[in-house]
């Protein structure tokens, strides 16, 4: 399709290269065909904030069928909700046709959808007034309800009657919790009054849905403010999600998660936010799971926790009073980063100092002088291990960087080796024994070559 579009003047700066210049040839051809067009939604309350523009819809007088008749690379991705999705110079754009909506029976989708020919109609259907702008090629707007004053004044407000908008779809009291926290605006009074007499039909959504909203808003800029919203709008726990905390631990837990917004890793702003929730790595395997958490990022949390409450048991069975706790917190530290892997160990810490910049209690800090607290100075060597004082992470990150190996295959032998020098069977036996010696060569007991480790071999099986 030709971009016909000499005289275009809505200027994109947010648009990823090629995209603008891609919806405005839709834009253009759509015109060209005798219908009316316009780039609406998100893309223009992000162009008009400065913020990255993702996706460019178009919202137009056509058809369905007229959209597909201008453009025969399109898909149907919507037909009965009047949406094409149009193939133009390798973009995907969203290209609707004006509507109205009524019968939300489910607080989900609409019931029926009516097309119609005024685009303010349309317009009126939508969420927020921020969302509810809309763009023609010439960069002239069509503003009804006053979004761009709400960008002004930083504010999110429904179109129209909130309760209504809510009622419609139950998903948007989230969107509208997600849009205050990830863009840091104010919710206006009648919107937020609508979301909390509406708050139980959230109950309606698919926990996926939820799951998505709550995840923008954890892994946002602004995760403290989302989370303060969530709680006074007590949206979540009369979700369907599993969500089984009441509202003051959510207030404990919020109070001690300020350090949230500085974790670049989303693996670890849920580890920290499960944490501070006082949740056991089994407890969030479960409940990440059953929020439809993908396996990696499930598994990554769940690393994390473990190595805590590894951390944890090794604090309690080393009282600083005994001699040598130190060396055992130091081995016990080691067996832990063997145990669940470097990037889990560091993500604890990374954790450990998030928390400690608010100076969150850390469980299992049972005996101040064992506790491990916070200490981003970086140090060479390991120091000795000295029980009286703190342990701090640079003390645990100098002990694990210290470690010569972290994983079987480094070992000098294989389990081939140790089975043919103790003359036995290979068996349940030979995994407990390699991880000894791994645990021994990475606590520096013993040297990572054959003999030195064929000799240990023979000594544990004796022993044994
Ligand atoms: N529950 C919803 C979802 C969307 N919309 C309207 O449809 C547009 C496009 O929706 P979507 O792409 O889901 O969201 P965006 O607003 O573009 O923002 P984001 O991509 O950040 O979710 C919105 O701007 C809004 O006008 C709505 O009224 N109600």
């Amino acid at each position: 399709m030709e971009s016909g579009g000499k005289e275009h003047r809505m200027e994109w700066t947010m648009a990823p290269s090629g995209m603008a210049e891609a919806a405005g040839a839709v834009v253009a051809g759509l015109l060209a065909g005798g219908h009316e067009a316009y780039f609406v939604g998100g893309c223009l309350r992000d162009e008009l904030l400065g913020r990255p523009v993702h996706d460019i819809d178009i919202t137009t007088s056509a058809l369905p069928q007229e959209v597909m008749d201008l453009f025969p690379r399109c898909v149907p991705t919507g037909l009965a909700h009047g949406t094409i999705t149009v193939l133009e110079a390798g973009h995907s754009l969203e290209v609707t046709t004006y509507r109205t909506e009524s019968g939300y029976a489910d607080h989900r989708r609409p019931e029926h959808v009516v097309f119609v020919r005024d685009v303010r109609e349309d317009l009126r259907r939508r969420d927020f007034t921020i969302n509810a702008i809309c763009c023609g090629l010439d960069g002239k707007r069509i503003d009804p309800f006053g979004g761009q004053r709400d960008l002004k004044l930083r504010m999110i407000r429904c179109v129209g009657e909130a309760e209504e908008r809510f009622d419609e779809d139950a998903l948007r009291m989230l969107r509208c919790v997600r849009f205050a926290s990830v863009l840091d605006f104010a919710v206006a009074k009648n919107t937020w009054r609508g979301l909390l007499r509406q708050r139980d039909k959230l109950a309606h959504i698919a926990v996926e849905r939820v799951r998505a909203e709550v995840e923008r808003i954890v892994l946002g800029p602004h995760p403290q403010r989302g989370l303060g919203l969530l709680l006074r709008s007590g949206l979540l726990p009369r979700g369907k999600a599993p969500f089984p905390w009441t509202g003051r631990e959510l207030a404990a837990a919020a109070a001690r998660t300020a350090g949230l917004g500085h974790l670049q890793d989303a693996r670890l702003r849920w580890a920290l936010l499960l944490h501070a929730l006082g949740s056991s790595a089994a407890a969030a395997d479960e409940l990440l799971r059953a929020w439809t958490f993908p396996g990696a990022t499930r598994a990554g949390v769940v690393a994390v926790l473990r190595v805590r409450e590894a951390w944890d048991a090794a604090l309690s069975s080393a009282a600083p009073e005994v001699s040598g706790a130190g060396e055992l917190l130091r081995r016990r530290w080691i067996a832990a980063v063997l145990a669940h892997g470097t990037s889990a160990a560091e993500g604890w810490l990374t954790l450990l100092e998030a928390a400690g910049a608010t100076a969150a209690p850390v469980p299992g800090a049972a005996t101040p002088a064992a506790a491990a607290v916070p200490d981003a100075a970086t140090s060479g060597a390991a120091p000795a291990p000295n029980a009286a004082a703190p342990v701090t992470t640079s003390q645990l990150r100098s002990w694990a960087a210290a470690m010569p190996l972290r994983t079987l295959g480094e070992l000098a032998v294989t389990g081939h080796e140790v089975t043919a020098v103790l003359d036995k069977r290979p068996g349940p036996w030979l995994g407990v024994l390699l991880h000894r010696l791994l645990q021994a060569v990475a606590a520096g007991d013993l040297a990572n070559d054959p003999q030195s480790l064929l000799q240990a071999a023979q000594r544990m099986d004796r022993d044994e």
